[in-house]
This record gives C-alpha cells, structure tokens and sequence, in this order.
C-alpha cells in the first residue's frame, strides 16, 4: 500500500526558533491521525509544509505522490478559524468554492445536506453559530473527494452532538480511504475517534502510536484504591507499606511490573477488603508524560 503522506527527517526553523526538528510519518490510505501537542509544539508548522504554504529547511516530504503543494486538487484543509463572506449564503459560500476548484456546482446542495446544513442553505452565514461555520469548512474540505484531510483544531467550538456528527463523517471518508490528519487538544475525543496519535513536543516528534502502545511505553504507575472492612485498614497498610490514607481509603501507585503481585497481596487479604478499584494512567498522564520529556 502506497502511504498518502510520507514525511522524514523534515526541519525547519524561524529564526532562531526550530519549528520542527528531524519530523518523520506516514499516513495510510483510510487511516485517521490526531496530532497532539502544546501549543507552539510545531502543529500548524507541520501542517503547512504539507500544504506547500511553507517550504521546509530539510528533509522529505511526498503527499499523495507528490511534492506539497502539487496535488492541490487531492488535498483538503481546514484552518482551524476559517473565515467566509458572512454576506454569503452558505450555498453561495460553497457554490464559489466549487467553482474555484472546478467542480461541477450542482453538487453543492448534496454537499451541505452531508454536513447537516441543508436546512439553512439559503442563509447568509453572518446569522450561523460558531458550529454552523465550521461546517461551512468542513464542506468546503470536502469538495472533490480529497485523498488526505488536514484539519487543525476542527472540533474547537462545536457542541457534543456536532462533535459526534463530526466525526461520523470523518469515519465515512475514511472508511471510503481517505486520509485524515487532525490537530487537537481535545484528548480523549481523539483517542476514541482516531486510528493513531502522534505527539508533537518543542518541534519534535516524541511519540507515535495507538492508545495502548502509548499506554506501554510510558509505563507509568497504575493506582490502587482500597476500601478496607472496618478496622482492618491497619492490618493493610502493614502487608503493603506503599498504600498511604487517602479520601477515606486506602491508596497505592505501583508499577507495571508489579501490578499482578500487587493484586495478587491484596486478593490474599480479600477478607479484610470490601472494594478494590485499579486506575489506570489517564490519557492526560501520558500525554504530559511525552509532551513535557524534552523539557518543556
Ligand atoms: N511565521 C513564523 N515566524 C516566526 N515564528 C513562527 C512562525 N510560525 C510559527 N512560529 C514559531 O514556531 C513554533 C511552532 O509554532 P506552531 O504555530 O507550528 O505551533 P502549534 O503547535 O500549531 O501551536 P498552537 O497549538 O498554539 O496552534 C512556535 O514557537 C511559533 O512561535
């Protein structure tokens, strides 16, 4: 399978300032990609090297077979504030826009119909919500089947409802092999609703990976919460001299590696315990685990 995006050793610097340093990826054909990263990690950079808005210092970079910015036609952004004539209907706004791309503009009803704006069509877009307007973008990303989506920050502003819709969209486009590349801060929306994360910190790619993989490689502590039977907090505290009171039970940070003999102590004890409840690192852990690594 021939990658949509493939990016290696890429830089480039403002100055003094490294954007971004030694950057590889790839994105497959239907993959689905969140790019994660502080602000000023080097997201919008990255993204417009591969828009060829900016031409890189070093490295490679091949979108859809190409150079950035030479296949325009099969690429689609969407800035994270896009801006439209607000004295422009949202059926005018689009019908231009497929005009400027050459397609044929009948299809630009079908198009916001797809984006759930079928309804306020006709109306100009200075009287559209901030979601409303962000589906003016999306539909806009959407003229003329692109093979790779850039999208920065693309759900900032919209409602849960609008999120989910949001996504099922993206969903569709990928399941139809389209490659979708998105920018956010949102963690936990991008974890449940992306194939793959790739952490951006101080311009460098710190991480790449699935939630679980990410999940391994930090290897972060595992908390214990203990509720032990009344007056047997004691005998606990003795069997595992790591858990400390805390919130009116018991509490323990243990590693990985220790995480089954752990448990195994405390179903040794099951007697004095009345609940155990084991607290996987959160997403926001290794997030901060990764992004902060170079010193950030
Ligand atoms: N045109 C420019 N001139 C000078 N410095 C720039 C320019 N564009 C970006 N930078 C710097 O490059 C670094 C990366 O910026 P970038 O906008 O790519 O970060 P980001 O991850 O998109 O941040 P955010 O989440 O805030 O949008 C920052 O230090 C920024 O100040």
């Amino acid at each position: 399978m021939t990658s949509t995006l493939t990016i290696s050793h890429l830089t480039k610097a403002f100055g003094g300032v490294k954007a971004l340093s030694d950057v590889s990826l790839a994105v497959e054909p239907g993959e689905r990609v969140a790019l994660l990263g502080h602000n000023g990690a080097g997201k919008s950079t990255l993204m417009k090297v591969i828009l060829g808005l900016i031409a890189p210092d070093g490295g490679e970079i091949s979108v859809c077979g190409a150079a950035p910015g030479k296949a325009r036609s099969q690429v689609a952004y969407l800035p994270e504030n896009a801006a439209f004539h607000s004295a422009l209907t949202g059926l005018e706004q689009i019908t231009y826009y497929m005009r400027l791309r050459g397609e044929a503009v009948s299809g630009a009803m079908e198009l916001l119909d797809r984006v759930g704006l079928g309804h306020a069509a006709k109306r100009r877009i200075c009287t559209y919500s901030k979601g409303m307007r962000q589906r003016v973008g999306l539909a806009q990303a959407l003229i003329g089947h692109p093979r790779l989506l850039v999208l920065d920050e693309p759900t900032s502003g919209l409602d849960p409802v609008s999120r989910r819709d949001f996504y099922e969209l993206l969903d569709g486009l990928a399941a139809d092999g389209a490659s979708i590349l998105l920018s956010s801060h949102a963690l936990t929306e991008v974890e449940a609703r992306t194939d793959r994360l790739l952490i951006l910190s101080g311009g460098r790619m710190v991480a790449e990976g699935s939630l679980p993989e990410l999940r391994r490689e930090a290897a972060l502590p595992v908390s214990m919460q203990i509720t032990a039977l009344n007056g047997y907090d004691t005998d606990i505290m003795a069997a595992l001299p790591d858990a400390i009171r805390l919130n009116g039970g018991l509490h323990l940070n243990c590693t990985q590696e220790d995480k089954l003999a752990t448990l195994a102590r405390i179903s040794a004890m099951q007697e004095k315990v009345t609940d155990l409840e084991v607290i996987p690192p959160s997403l926001e852990d290794i997030y901060s685990h990764f992004s902060r690594r170079d010193g950030q």
